[in-house]
């Protein structure tokens, strides 16, 4: 059973839909994360599954138990979902352990069992010294940390997270989401994510659904978008990409000015078929030649890699390397062999000379 299953859901605003028949599953122990720009609706689909903003058509189940719909509206404090957000939301005027147990005692009434159940959580989170501190006395991690406690106190059956990492310095963020990650699998809960960070999105998720206005172009595994792409929308939004203009040969072959250019898969396009070829920066191998096919324009040292400019048969492309190379190289430009990306030209199909 799916721990979330949105079917065919519209969402407004003063009458505007901003979701329109809108659908997503997230499976057990699943974590999705919600990806896009600003305004495309990340948030708004947040509300809706938490319960914060009304459904005009379509149904949202948890965990199989219908939210709304034909006469039914589960209130939000009944979803038994934990929620999370960018700011943490923590009650400044109490410490770190009544900010936990906060959720806690609307559902418990024995003390004993509510501080055994806070001390646990605590350690889970790695906070079990710091109980006794205030808000204000933590840094953004560790109250981000307070946080994710207080929701898993009452075991939710689904996280909702709202950009939950934007606040946190660039050195740490990295190591928390890993945290945050291991800590959500280890207690098999499912969780949505909103963020409009890639780096993020690819770190923290099983599965991203890249949002654009309103809609979801594009669902799967992070590594399926980045390398498989539906679409240029979803290759330009998920990193650089070179678009290299090519014709289907055979169905494995692409025939570009670069040559013809073999896939490890079979093209999904029809010999004749005119379009491009999408080539991320470390799909391209170069090699020092005198004699190579390409000329080094630019160079920029980036620490983990170079990121070099090529002119290649009239094309300038994008390459990333480990190392910079000498100046004004002459390289051999190629492929590395894989599962090629080919965009069919939207007039269809022409056929090769
Ligand atoms: N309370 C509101 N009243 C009217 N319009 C709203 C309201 N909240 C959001 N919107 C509009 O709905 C659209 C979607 O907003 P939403 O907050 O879901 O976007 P988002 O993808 O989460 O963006 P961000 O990444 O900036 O948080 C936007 O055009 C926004 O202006």
């Amino acid at each position: 059973m799916a721990a979330l299953d949105v079917n065919g859901i519209r969402c407004s605003y003063n009458g505007k839909a901003i979701l329109d028949n809108l659908s997503l599953q997230v499976a057990e122990n699943e974590i999705m994360c919600l990806l896009g720009a600003s305004g495309c609706g990340k948030t708004t689909l947040l509300k809706a599954v938490a319960g914060l903003l009304p459904v005009t058509r379509g149904e949202i189940h948890i965990h199989g138990r219908k939210m709304n719909g034909g006469g039914v509206e589960v209130v939000p404090e009944r979803r038994n979902i934990g929620m999370i957000f960018q700011d943490y939301a923590l009650f400044p005027h109490l410490n770190v352990a009544q900010n936990v147990a906060f959720g806690l005692q609307s559902k418990e009434s024995n003390k004993a069992r509510i501080n055994t159940r806070v001390a646990e959580v605590l350690e889970l989170v790695n906070l079990a010294e710091l109980g006794a501190r205030y808000p204000h006395q933590l840094s953004g991690g560790q109250q981000q940390r307070v946080a994710i406690a207080r929701a898993m106190i009452c075991q939710p059956g689904l996280m909702l997270l709202d950009e939950p990492f934007s606040n946190i310095d660039t050195q740490v963020r990295m190591r928390l989401i890993g945290e945050i990650r291991a800590l959500l699998k280890g207690q098999g809960i499912g969780a949505i994510f909103v963020t409009h960070s890639k780096e993020e999105a690819f770190a923290f998720s099983d599965r991203l659904a890249l949002f654009r206005a309103g809609h979801i172009e594009q669902v799967g595994r992070p590594q399926t978008l980045y390398q498989h792409p539906q679409s240029r929308f979803v290759a330009d939004f998920l990193g650089q990409a070179n678009y290299v203009p090519a014709s289907v040969l055979d169905k494995c072959t692409l025939l570009t000015a670069m040559g013809p250019i073999v896939s490890q898969a079979a093209l999904d396009a029809a010999p004749g078929t005119s379009g491009q070829l999408m080539l991320r920066p470390r799909q391209i191998q170069l090699s020092l030649t005198e004699q190579g096919n390409g000329r080094v324009l630019e160079q920029q040292f980036l620490g983990t890699h170079t990121r070099c400019v090529v002119e290649c048969q009239n094309l300038r492309l994008e390459v990333s390397i480990n190392e910079p190379l000498p100046a004004v190289s002459q390289v051999n430009v190629k492929v590395v062999p894989h599962a090629l990306t080919f965009f069919p030209d939207s007039e269809g199909q022409r056929a090769v000379a």
